[in-house]
């Protein structure tokens, strides 16, 4: 037919030349969506297998393509919210489609105990690949290979003689942020992230990273603002399956936003490195100018005794196993899992306390009996003091259960694997539900009642261990949660000697609405009020 009308002689020159423009581009249009059809019918048929076995679970209806990404609609409330519904909903293991990406979600502890330990499902899943052009491959995100290399490396710079010398870091800056809280007191109630966040900023860079950048003296908050906005935005596109493909995330206003974070992510961490190396470059410059050789600490102790950017400058210096751009993955890695995280769950405790005021008292008191009536600049928290904080512990521990930071971790499976019943399909995505296990009436009776004493040795004992994972388990576990308990040992303990935490109107745990930024939270910011205590 086209043809045809080319061929009509009374057609003027150009308009046949038009018509013949026409034919090719309605050939080419053609040939494109024939070849897009072959490939999205070869990439389906390539994945055949997989929505066999994915047909095996149950789980909610899908839309073609979309899959179940339509439930995921809203903000990071609506998401984590959506995510606890569905877990209600459907026992485990059962199936989320978001998008292409097949997500089983697994919360019975046995099945955990195998997942968690298992070479099939040690890397971790893609939808961590959104963290990589922030944090690259640092410890986090890193593909298991280079990993394995990397946490055998680092390691040994969590040991306990390091963090036990990171104690009065902790115990000074704690002390700190406690002065500057004496302009909220007998006030209204306040947000309390912005005084503990910065505590929990100067304290990962002077102890991990030996550098100190006084973020609270010069009240510099931009970093951690800026981390919380980067999460946000990670966490939508997770779970909205069109953000997920890069040509159209950069397009939305989320994708510009995103890097104009980035850049003053990067900046940060490229300071602190500058500082550490400047540094570096003074002692060595000391030193030479000294006879008598006085080596400092840092230099005189072998390698496994070394802090964290210590040994990364080290191994980066002699080109053995850092790139300058590995170590600033690191070191951003590092520095963000390192503060963000204690941080919120400090607060979370603190939010507990003053809900819980015979809680708090008790708290007190095991404090009163290690320091007696003296002052925190008189006496300061020491490691020794930490092992005799065992009630303050199990508070901690407890508020880890009904906010654990983490609400899912998921892995890739790169085999098929049985677990039990069933198999974990080659090229799904197998999600940890954390939070389903650490709120189910199965593994804690009254799942909604604040018990620290639930962590009494006696009870521990009687439960499965993968039940509570609030620094998830086996080989990609979290490597700083020693240091994380330490740390919000000696923060949690500054403050309560000090201050008695109070909230005006309390609401039960059941009822605290979450968000999740990446790091599960309550969706209003937290606001305490402060009493000198006397
Ligand atoms: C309350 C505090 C903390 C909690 C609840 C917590 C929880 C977790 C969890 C659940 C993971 C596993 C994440 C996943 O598989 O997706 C993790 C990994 C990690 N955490 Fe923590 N964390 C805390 C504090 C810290 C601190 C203080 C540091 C460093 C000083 C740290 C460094 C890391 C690193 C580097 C990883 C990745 C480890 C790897 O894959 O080898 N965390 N954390």
């Amino acid at each position: 037919m086209m043809k045809n009308i080319v061929s009509h002689n009374f057609l003027p020159k150009d308009s046949t030349q038009t018509m013949a423009d026409l034919t090719v581009g309605c050939f080419i249009a053609e040939a494109l969506f024939i070849t897009g059809l072959i490939c999205i019918l070869t990439y389906h048929l390539r994945r055949l297998k997989l929505y066999i076995k994915a047909s095996k679970f149950r789980g909610p209806p899908t839309i073609p393509i979309i899959g179940n990404a339509h439930h995921f609609i809203g903000n990071n409330g609506e998401i984590v919210q959506k995510l606890i519904d569905l877990s209600d909903s459907y026992p485990s293991p059962y199936r989320i489609w978001l998008g292409p990406e097949l997500l089983i979600m697994v919360s019975h502890p046995e099945d955990v105990k195998k997942i968690v330990g298992s070479d099939k499902t040690i890397e971790k899943s893609p939808l961590y690949r959104f963290f990589r052009p922030w944090l690259g491959n640092g410890l986090f995100t890193a593909p298991t290979a280079i990993w394995r290399i990397h946490r055998k490396l680092i390691g040994p710079t969590f040991n306990l003689k390091i963090l036990e010398s990171f104690v009065s870091v902790f115990a000074a800056q704690s002390s700190i942020m406690v002065k500057k809280m004496e302009t909220e007191l007998n006030g209204g109630e306040f947000v309390i992230f912005k005084y503990v966040s910065l505590c929990a900023m100067d304290i990962i860079c002077e102890t991990a990273m030996g550098v100190s950048m006084g973020a609270q003296s010069n009240n510099s908050g931009d970093y951690i603002e800026t981390v919380e906005k980067t999460f946000a935005i990670i966490y939508q596109r997770v779970f909205k399956a069109w953000l997920q493909y890069d040509a159209i995330f950069y397009r939305t206003r989320l994708g510009r936003e995103q890097k104009k974070c980035l850049n003053v992510l990067h900046d940060f961490t490229n300071n602190v490195i500058r500082r550490k190396k400047e540094a570096l470059l003074r002692k060595r410059d000391n030193r030479d100018a000294t006879t008598d050789h006085k080596y400092d600490e840092d230099d005189s102790l072998p390698p496994r005794r070394k802090a964290y950017l210590d040994l990364l400058m080290e191994l980066t210096d002699n080109q053995m196993k850092f790139t300058d751009q590995e170590l600033r993955e690191e070191v951003d890695t590092m520095i963000v899992a390192g503060h963000d995280t204690t941080s919120n769950m400090i607060c979370s405790v603190l939010l507990m306390l003053a809900s819980h005021p015979d809680v708090q008292e008790k708290a007190y008191r095991e404090l009163e009996e290690i320091y007696g009536s003296s002052k925190v600049e008189e006496r300061c928290v020491t490691h020794e003091d930490l092992s005799r904080m065992g009630y303050l512990e199990r508070v901690i521990k407890e508020t880890m259960r009904v906010f654990p930071i983490a609400a899912t971790v998921s892995r890739a499976v790169t085999e098929d694997f049985d677990v039990g019943e069933y198999t974990l399909p080659k090229g799904s995505i197998v999600g940890i539900d954390i939070i389903k296990m650490h709120r189910s009436e199965e593994f804690w009776p009254d799942p909604f009642v604040f018990d620290p004493d639930r962590f009494l040795p006696q009870e521990i004992a009687k439960r499965h261990s993968c039940v509570y994972l609030p620094f998830s388990a086996g080989p990609r576990n979290c490597i700083g949660s020693r240091f994380a308990m330490m740390e919000m040992k000696t923060v949690l303990a500054t403050i309560l000697r000090r201050y008695i935490i109070k909230k005006d109107k309390i609401t039960p745990i059941a009822d605290i609405k979450l968000k999740s930024d990446v790091i599960l939270k309550a969706a209003d910011p937290i606001k305490l009020r402060i009493k000198e205590r006397t």
